[in-house]
C-alpha cells in the first residue's frame, strides 16, 4: 500500500467543496449511493472476478474463456441477491453496462447481449403468452439468448436485410434461409459460442426466436452455421459471431406478435406504427447517454489526478517544473471533458424519466409522442457518443506518452467509448434519423403558424415568430437561446434547401441525401441545443438544491460546459446572430475565467465520481495517485521480462550479429 502522492494531497486540501456531496448526487442520493458501495465490495473483492494476468497478455481465446467464467460467477451473484429481493434495476444495469460491469469484464460480458437485447425484445415484442413461454427461461439462463439483426452485407438499412423466413401453411412454420454469404448474420454480442437462441431479424423485419444450439450439447443446430467473427478494436469478449441458416425451421409462434402478426392461413397484420418495433433499441440508447457520461467521468478521473501529479516543463524559468496542470492548454483539454461528463448525466437522467413516461403512454396506446422521442434518443446518442469518444481520447492525449500504455486503460475505454458511436444505430444514420423528423416539424410550423409542436421542438417556432435575435449578454441563458435560434436556423437551411431540390425534381430520399450536409448539423445542433437548455435548466435548480459551496461548482460548470459549447461552434453563432467582436472576445475571456475558477477544485471534482480503483484500472488515475511505481508494477508483469535473455537472442539476433553481414 503506498502513501497518498503530496500534489494530490494538496489539491484535495485546497478544494472548497465536500466531494462527498458530489457523490450522493452523481448516485442518486444516499440509499442508492451505499447500495453501490455494498454492490461493489460483494464484486469487487471477490478474488475469483479479479484478473492476475492483465487481458493484453492474454490468447484472444483465453480471453473469451476467462470472460464466460466470470460472466457465470457474475450470473449466480445476481441471482442470489435476487433470491434475497435486492435485485434492482440499478443493480442491473451496473453490472451488465455499467461501471462495475466494466471493471469485472473490461472487455465486454459475452452475455450481455442476452439481459441487455434478447430479453427487452421479448418483453417489448412479445405477445402475453409469448413472454410466459420465454422470459422465465431466459431469465434464469436456462437459455442463452442473442439479438441478430445485422448482416454480413447489411447494417443499418434494415429493408436490405437478406435473410429469408417463408411460411409453409401446411406445417405452419416458417423457413429460415441465409440465401447469400452477405445474408449471413454479423455482429452479435454472445453469438459466436455463447448462446444457444438468438431473436433473428428476417424480412419483412419479423424478429423470430430461434434455436440456434442444442440445449445439451451445444452443438449447432442441424441447418444452422455459427461461429465468432474475430478480434476487433475493442470490446475483446463480447463473443460477437456470425450466423448462416439453411432450411431451419420455426413454429408460427416463435414469431414475435405483439406488434404485427403472421395469422394461420400466412395472412401478414402490419404494426400500427413501424415506431413500435424499435421499442428496445429506443431503451438502449437512452440507457447510451448515461454511459456516455461514465466514459467521460472515468477518462477525465485519471487524466486529471495524473496532471496533478506530472511535472514537466517550467512555466516561469526561474521556477520549477509545475504540475502539467498547470499549463493552461491542459486545462483546456481536462475541464471540458469533466463539465461534460455531469451535464451528460444530468440529461441522462431527464431522458430515462422521459423514456419511462412515454413508454407508459405507449402501453395505454397513446402513441402521439413516440417520434418525438424516437428523434431524440438518437439524436442524443449520436452527439453524446460521439463527444464521449473524443473526450476520451482528448484525455489519453492529454497523457501524453504514458496515456498511450495499455496500463493507463485508455485503449480499453477508447474501444468501449467509439464502438457506441458505430452500434445501436450508426451515429450519422441516427441524425439523418432525426433531421427527417425536424425539417418535417419546420414545414408544419411554416405553413401554418397555429400549429403546436410538441416541447422538444417547440424553439423552431421562435425563429418564425421573431426572425432577429437580439440582446446577446454572454450569460448563461443567452447561450441556452442563441443555441435554440441557430438549431432553429439551421433546420430552416435544411428543409429550404430540400424544397429547393424537390422543386427541381428530386424525390424526396433523393432531395433529402443532396442535403445530407445541412440536415446532419442541423440534427447535431438541435441535440447541442437540447443538452444546452436541459443543463440550464437543471443544473440551475440543483445548484439550488446542494450546499452553498458545491452549488457555486455546479454553476460554473454550467458555464464552462456552455461557453465551451459556444465557442465551438462559433462560426454558427456568427452567421445567424448579430455578435459582435466584443461579444467574442467577451466568450474567450469567460471561457478562460471558467479554467482558472475551476482549477483548485477539478481534483476534488473527479473524486466526487468515487470511481473504485478497479473501475479505473488505471496506472495513472489510481487514488492514491502514485503513478510511476504503478506503470513500473504494471510493466513488471511482461511476460517478456519473466527471463533475463529471450529465446529470439540465441535463435535470430546472435547468428545475425556474429554473421558479419
Ligand atoms: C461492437 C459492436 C457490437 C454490435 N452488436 C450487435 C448485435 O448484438 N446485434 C446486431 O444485430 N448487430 C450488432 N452490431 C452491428 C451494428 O448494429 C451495425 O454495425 C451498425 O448498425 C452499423 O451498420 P453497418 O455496419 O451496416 O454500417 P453501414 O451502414 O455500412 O455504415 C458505413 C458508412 O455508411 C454510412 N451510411 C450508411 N447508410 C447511410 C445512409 N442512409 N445515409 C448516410 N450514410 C449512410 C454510415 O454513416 C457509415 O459512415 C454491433 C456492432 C459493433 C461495432
Amino acid at each position: 500500500m503506498y502513501t497518498i502522492n503530496p500534489d494530490l494531497q494538496q489539491e484535495r486540501d485546497g478544494a472548497t467543496f465536500n466531494p462527498y456531496e458530489l457523490t450522493i448526487w452523481w448516485d442518486g442520493g444516499t440509499e442508492k449511493h451505499e447500495k453501490r458501495k455494498a454492490l461493489e465490495k460483494l464484486f469487487l473483492e471477490d478474488s475469483e472476478l479479479k484478473d492476475d494476468l492483465p487481458l493484453s497478455y492474454m490468447s484472444h481465446k483465453q480471453i473469451y474463456e476467462n470472460s464466460v467464467r466470470k460472466a457465470v460467477l457474475i450470473a449466480k451473484k445476481l441471482r442470489d441477491l435476487h433470491d434475497v429481493g435486492e435485485l434492482s434495476v440499478d443493480t442491473y444495469t451496473a453490472l451488465l453496462g455499467g461501471t462495475l460491469g466494466c471493471a469485472l469484464l473490461k472487455e465486454g460480458n459475452p452475455l450481455s447481449v442476452h439481459f441487455v437485447m434478447f430479453v427487452p425484445t421479448i418483453l417489448g415484442q412479445g405477445t402475453m403468452e409469448q413472454q410466459i413461454t420465454w422470459l422465465s427461461k431466459a431469465w434464469e439462463l436456462n437459455i442463452i439468448g442473442t439479438y441478430a439483426q445485422t448482416e454480413l452485407g447489411h447494417g443499418t438499412f434494415l429493408r436490405g436485410l437478406e435473410t429469408r423466413a417463408d411460411y409453409d401453411e401446411k406445417t405452419q412454420e416458417f423457413v429460415l434461409n441465409s440465401p447469400t454469404l452477405t445474408a449471413y448474420k454479423w455482429w452479435p454480442g454472445g453469438l459466436g459460442n455463447t448462446a444457444n437462441y438468438a431473436v433473428v431479424v428476417a424480412q419483412l423485419l419479423a424478429p423470430f426466436i430461434v434455436q440456434i444450439r442444442d440445449e445439451e450439447t451445444h452443438m449447432p443446430v442441424p441447418g444452422v452455421d455459427i461461429g465468432e467473427i474475430g478480434p476487433k478494436l475493442g470490446m475483446k469478449s463480447g463473443n460477437n459471431g456470425y450466423l448462416g441458416f439453411k432450411n431451419v425451421r420455426v413454429p408460427l409462434n416463435h414469431m414475435l406478435m405483439k406488434n404485427q402478426q403472421v395469422l394461420f392461413d400466412g395472412t401478414y397484420i402490419p404494426p400500427k406504427n413501424s415506431a413500435l418495433t424499435y421499442g428496445t433499441m429506443m431503451f438502449v440508447r437512452v440507457v447510451l447517454i448515461r454511459d456516455a457520461s461514465l466514459a467521460l467521468a472515468k477518462a477525465s478521473t485519471i487524466a486529471v489526478r495524473y496532471s496533478a501529479v506530472r511535472r514537466q516543463s517550467p512555466i516561469d524559468p526561474n521556477k520549477p517544473e509545475p504540475q502539467i496542470m498547470d499549463h493552461i492548454t491542459q486545462q483546456l483539454k481536462l475541464f471540458p471533458q469533466v463539465a461534460k461528463a455531469i451535464v451528460f448525466k444530468a440529461n441522462g437522467d431527464i431522458i430515462y424519466d422521459m423514456y419511462a413516461h412515454v413508454s407508459q403512454e405507449i402501453e395505454k396506446g397513446a402513441l402521439e409522442r413516440l417520434p418525438e422521442m424516437h428523434a431524440l434518443s438518437c439524436c442524443l446518442k449520436a452527439v453524446c457518443s460521439a463527444d464521449a469518444a473524443s473526450g476520451v481520447e482528448v484525455c489519453r492525449l492529454a497523457c501524453g506518452g504514458h496515456g498511450y500504455m495499455d496500463c493507463s486503460n485508455f485503449p480499453t475505454l477508447y474501444g468501449m467509448s467509439t464502438a457506441v458511436c458505430t452500434y445501436e444505430g450508426e451515429n450519422t444514420v441516427m441524425l439523418l434519423q432525426t433531421a427527417r423528423y425536424l425539417v418535417k416539424a419546420y414545414g408544419q410550423a411554416a405553413l401554418n403558424p397555429q400549429v403546436q409542436l410538441v416541447p422538444t421542438v417547440a424553439y423552431i417556432k421562435k425563429i418564425i415568430e421573431e426572425p432577429e435575435f437580439v440582446g446577446f449578454d454572454g450569460s448563461s441563458e443567452a447561450i441556452v437561446e442563441a443555441f435554440e435560434y441557430v438549431a432553429a436556423n439551421k433546420i430552416r437551411i435544411a428543409y429550404e434547401r430540400v424544397e429547393q431540390q424537390r422543386r427541381k425534381g428530386a424525390v424526396p430520399e433523393v432531395a433529402t441525401n443532396r442535403c445530407g450536409i445541412e440536415m446532419v448539423q442541423a440534427a447535431e445542433l438541435h441535440g447541442r441545443a437540447f443538452l444546452a437548455h436541459t443543463a440550464l435548466t437543471e443544473i440551475q435548480a440543483l445548484s439550488q438544491k446542494v450546499s452553498p459551496a458545491l452549488g457555486e461548482i455546479f454553476q460554473l460548470l454550467l458555464e464552462l460546459y456552455l461557453v465551451d459549447a459556444c465557442l465551438h461552434g462559433i462560426g454558427d453563432f456568427l452567421r445567424f446572430i448579430k455578435l459582435t467582436q466584443q461579444d467574442v472576445n467577451g466568450l474567450e475571456l469567460h471561457f478562460q475565467e471558467c479554467l482558472k475558477r475551476l482549477r483548485p477544485n477539478v481534483v476534488a471534482l473527479v473524486d466526487g465520481f468515487d470511481l473504485h480503483d478497479r473501475i479505473l484500472d488505471s496506472a495513472l488515475g489510481a487514488y492514491d495517485g502514485n503513478v510511476y511505481e504503478k506503470i513500473f508494477d504494471a510493466a513488471k508483469k511482461s511476460p517478456l521480462n519473466k527471463e533475463a535473455v529471450n529465446a529470439s537472442f540465441q535463435k535470430y539476433l546472435k547468428p545475425l550479429m556474429k554473421s558479419n553481414l
